[in-house]
């Protein structure tokens, strides 16, 4: 468990955060959202100790961080940001490798580990492992970060707004793999997000913050619907039901039918998403597609329905 207690970042005479208290639960993602500068990323890196804190406290399942190494502790938190800077010059398998390497793990079993990392992260390993940064696209390039920073195994991951760079149907594909990922793994996640929809389908929690504090903290539900103060409900919007709703992948609406001829349709696409394409494409339905397996038809009518009528138990993501 990660906990801050009063957990303070001055700079001068400002602070980054101010009084912080949060305890971020086991193997559950928690969303840290709010707007541009109101502390997101310092609270992240004062948890790695990238950045020392003020004041307050950064536990570690009860250690005080400050009283650990800081490369002892950075080996057990996984780290994902925005520009993964992956080394270009090596190879996929190199950069998943890197840690482990670090660490003097044996070969043969880092080189098993890449390999599963790879097909965990949707990327075949004969295809991908003897890559070069520079050939991948940027989701893949995404991919591999997450890859990387799940190679030795840490409880804890940190990233910070790491879809951000993709294009919003590349987004839901890595967002929608990564969730897949961690209903296996259970790790300790904090995501730093800005963007509302992606706190709210990634999150099992959010922990929305204003000026360096915390606002609220509870599920994307409780926010949704129970927001604590006027802010909350005014920055998750009034149409926080429909952003709750985009959030909600398209395999949930499928039927039965034939997806021949149809547009392709991935099964974590999310609905706003997938209507935009069916528009683009003129189709009335569209097939949805798990990975080389078809599941079905959408109709756009049943996902249009949907977005303007959100149900108050509109489905929320797959358990
Ligand atoms: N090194 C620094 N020196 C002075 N002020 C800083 C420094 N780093 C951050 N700040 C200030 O602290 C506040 C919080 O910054 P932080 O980067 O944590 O915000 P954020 O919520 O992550 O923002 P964004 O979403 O824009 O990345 C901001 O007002 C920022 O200007």
């Amino acid at each position: 468990m990660i906990t801050l207690e009063h957990l303070e970042k001055r700079y001068g005479d400002t602070y980054a955060v101010r009084d912080l208290n949060l305890a971020f639960p086991d193997a559950s993602i928690t969303a840290l959202l709010g707007p541009s500068g109101c502390g997101k990323t310092t609270t992240l890196r004062m948890i790695n100790r990238l950045i020392e804190p003020s004041g307050g406290k950064v536990l570690l399942d009860g250690q005080d961080a400050a009283a650990l190494r800081p490369e002892a502790l950075r080996r057990g938190i996984g780290y994902v940001i925005q520009q993964i800077g992956l080394f270009p010059h090596l190879s996929v398998a190199q950069n998943v490798a890197t840690v482990p390497d670090l660490l003097g793990r044996d070969r043969a079993r880092t080189n098993a580990r890449v390999d599963e990392l790879l097909d965990l992260v949707g990327l075949d390993p004969r295809t991908f492992r003897d890559k070069r940064p520079g050939e991948l696209s940027g989701g893949q390039a995404q991919r591999v970060g997450v890859a990387r920073a799940l190679a030795a195994d840490p409880p804890v991951l940190l990233m910070d707004e790491p879809f951000g760079a993709l294009d919003p149907i590349a987004r839901d594909e890595v967002q929608e793999r990564f969730l897949g990922i961690q209903a296996t793994l259970k790790k300790t996640v904090v995501i730093v997000s800005h963007d509302i929809d992606e706190a709210l389908r990634m999150g099992d929690y959010v922990a929305l913050m204003r000026a360096g504090s915390l606002e609220q903290f509870g599920t994307p539900d409780d926010l949704v619907r129970r927001p604590a103060t006027p802010f909350v409900r005014q920055f998750l919007g009034d149409d926080a039901n429909l952003r709750q709703l985009a959030g909600v992948p398209v395999r949930h609406f499928v039927q039965a039918g034939d997806t021949a001829g149809l547009p392709r349709l991935e099964a974590g696409t999310n609905t706003r998403t997938a209507i935009a394409l069916l528009l683009r494409a003129g189709s009335e339905s569209g097939g949805v597609w798990d990975g080389d397996r078809p599941l079905g038809v959408v109709s756009f009518r049943d996902l249009t329905r949907a977005e303007a009528a959100p149900a108050p138990d509109a489905p929320g993501r797959p358990a």
